[in-house]
């Protein structure tokens, strides 16, 4: 069975058009997605790279690196998305090969074949993240790096991403989120060494809503991002 929830798959599907609109709901996305490709550039230097990206929407993130020189394949299974990150290219003349395809079949089909793996802001969207992790795990080389992100799981995280988030700034719609689907750094951490995955890096990703920026530190209480190793 499909490790994906259709109505998760349509909601992005629905606002896929405003997906690179930097004042949409997909404002977070392009606020953070400068920290967050210096973060993964730091890490294996993007540069001549080839990077799979899980669950890539319309392609802030894949179109990101690619600009840093990397050879990007991005995957979803929302078709709009990938229809906008498409036709963006053309605009921006940047090369990736965007797939609609589970990550648990192409890790069928291209076993060990990529350098690193990002999966970000994706596994609170699926029914098991865990399988999505393990397929990340095979997809990359001995050795590669997979980088995830997602909420935490905790009061605070409920009242930051789903109450303040979507209905006191507004700035994501209401139901973006599902609280239960929220997972804490020691589940994503057992996950992914279950996978063969060793964890090396836990960075938190915190919003000031006075200066309206994001920072990465040392708080991991709502957004957090896991940088992996795939052992050899
Ligand atoms: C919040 S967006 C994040 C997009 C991108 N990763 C980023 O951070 O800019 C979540 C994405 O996950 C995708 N998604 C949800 N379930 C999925 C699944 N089972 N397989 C692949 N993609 C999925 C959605 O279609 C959507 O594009």
């Amino acid at each position: 069975m499909l490790n994906a929830d259709q109505a998760e798959l349509d909601k992005f599907g629905e606002l896929a058009h405003r997906w690179w609109d930097p004042n949409s709901e997909f404002k977070p996305l392009h606020d953070i997605n400068p920290l967050r490709i210096d973060w993964i550039d730091q890490a294996i230097s993007l540069a001549g790279k080839r990077v799979l990206d899980v669950g890539c929407g319309g392609g802030l993130l894949s179109e990101g690196m690619a600009v840093r020189g990397a050879n990007v394949t991005g995957i979803d299974l929302s078709e709009k998305p990938l229809g906008v990150a498409k036709l963006h290219l053309l605009e921006t003349g940047q090369k990736v090969d965007y797939r609609k395809i589970s990550v648990e079949e192409l890790a069928e089909q291209m076993p060990g074949e990529f350098d690193a793996v990002t999966c970000l802001e994706m596994l609170e969207h699926v029914p098991n993240p865990s399988s999505v992790i393990t397929a990340c795990a095979r997809l990359v080389k001995p050795g590669g790096q997979v980088f995830l992100s997602t909420l935490n799981r905790n009061p605070k995280s409920y009242l930051f991403a789903v109450i303040g988030a979507e209905y006191v700034l507004q700035m994501l719609p209401k139901g973006t989120h599902d609280y239960a689907r929220f997972i804490k750094p020691s589940e994503l951490a057992r996950w992914a060494k279950m996978a063969n995955l060793e964890p090396e890096e836990l960075v938190g990703m915190s919003y000031n809503p006075l200066t309206k920026k994001y920072s990465l530190g040392k708080d991991t209480s709502v957004n957090y991002l896991m940088r992996t190793i795939r052992h050899v």
